[in-house]
């Protein structure tokens, strides 16, 4: 359990929805993959894979290798890929948890044999940069060379070539088009295609389903976010937000005017006011610059007020509330709500960002049918992920 009343809740049934949505609407060859890097982008990594599996996700992909041994750790066995670069001293381990890797250069490829002692198969996929600009093969050459050292090294396998698109979430679809023309370019260069062919994250998947081969990685989709406020309007399905955020207020006081609150002493009350103090802080990644920001008490929004500190914050209240009332900062009450989009405006930020920078000091409670599965509370549980 956890000893401090800020808690962030998963909400499991949303996840389950989102991808059994996807599932349906995308043809019935086209694989899907979940994106659950960084702690399932702030949502919890094992429930929101297991979840994922159930509604018909069969492969897993995280940012980096430990991502990776961390769910093979927590009992994951479904196919995993990780996106991002790994160290070619690196590549038994990846084998003996039988993770897939991603390769894009020749060099990285010879250390990596050079590396390989286990005897073990190696999974690859190959990533080719069409203009996301990031990582991923350019050349012709490099690319023949990289799939000809692969094939004829017996344990090495490529099962995959990927890319991955800078604007799939813009309604301008020019450079879109561009990269997936570079890409059906860029697939002529390889002897054969292997298993797996992939370029869709969310967006692309969602606006573009015949254009994604046979399988697509979904990221925030999944977790009921919208890969962009300019697509929102046009997604197929409803997308059910499976985050909120949510704490209680620990001291309550009047405060008479010209009383001052918080660090700086930057507010200063103007009449009599109703002042609560709410124990979530900078730490728990709600940031300082969610001063004069809002959250919900009573199905109200009420104003944070001065600076908000590392443990806590402050907020202007219409009139005492008892000591233990919720305030929700992401989520609904009543009939008001603040979105995950609402919080990524405030701070000129993507709806991204808001879930990954809750950091491991707010536990998560996942519910399934409305009832708590589990909590996962990374302070005590001194992984601190
Ligand atoms: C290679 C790759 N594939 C798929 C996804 C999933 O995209 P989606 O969440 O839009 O569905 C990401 C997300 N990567 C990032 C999302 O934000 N910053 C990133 O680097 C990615 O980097």
């Amino acid at each position: 359990m956890f000893h401090r009343d800020t808690w962030a809740e998963v909400d499991l049934d949303a996840i389950f929805h989102n991808v059994a949505s996807l599932r349906s609407f995308l043809p019935k060859e086209t694989a899907i993959m979940a994106v659950v890097k960084a702690n399932a982008y702030g949502h919890g990594d094992a429930q929101v894979a297991k979840t994922a599996l159930e509604a018909g996700a069969s492969h897993l992909a995280v940012a980096f290798l430990d991502e990776a041994l961390a769910l093979r750790q927590k009992g994951m066995h479904a196919p995993i890929l990780v996106l991002g670069a790994t160290r070619p001293e690196d590549v038994d381990l990846a084998a003996e948890k039988r993770i897939a890797l991603t390769v894009f250069q020749q060099e990285w490829l010879e250390e990596a044999k050079q590396h390989h002692q286990s005897g073990l198969p190696v999974l690859f996929h190959l990533k080719m940069d069409t203009g996301m600009g990031r990582l991923g093969v350019k050349e012709e050459e490099e690319t023949k060379r990289i799939v000809a050292m692969i094939d004829a090294y017996p344990h090495f396998l490529l099962e995959g070539v990927y890319t991955h698109f800078a604007t799939a979430d813009e309604i301008n679809t020019d450079y879109f088009s561009f990269q997936y023309e570079t890409f059906l370019r860029m697939l002529e260069w390889l002897p054969y295609r292997p298993k797996w062919v992939h370029c869709g994250n969310s967006a692309t998947s969602l606006r573009f389903p015949t254009k994604v081969f046979n399988i697509v990685r979904f990221g925030i989709a999944m977790y009921g976010l919208s890969p962009s406020l300019a697509i929102k309007p046009y997604l197929p399905f409803t997308l059910k937000e499976a985050f909120s955020l949510h704490s209680r207020v620990v001291h309550v006081k009047r405060l008479l005017p010209g009383e001052k609150v918080s660090y700086g002493a930057t507010y200063t009350a103007e009449q009599e006011e109703w002042v609560g103090t709410v124990p979530i802080g900078y730490a728990d990644g709600w940031i300082r610059k969610l001063q004069n920001f809002h959250v919900l008490v009573n199905g109200e929004k009420v104003p944070i007020i001065g600076r908000i500190c590392m443990d806590q914050l402050m907020i202007r209240l219409p009139s005492y509330v008892p000591i233990g009332t919720k305030v929700t900062l992401i989520g609904q009450q009543a009939d008001e709500k603040i979105t995950m989009d609402e919080v990524a405006q405030y701070l000129d930020t993507i709806n991204y960002e808001i879930p990954c920078t809750i950091s491991y000091r707010v536990p998560r409670i996942f519910l399934r049918n409305k009832s708590i599965m589990e909590v996962r509370n990374a302070v005590l549980d001194g992984n601190n992920v």
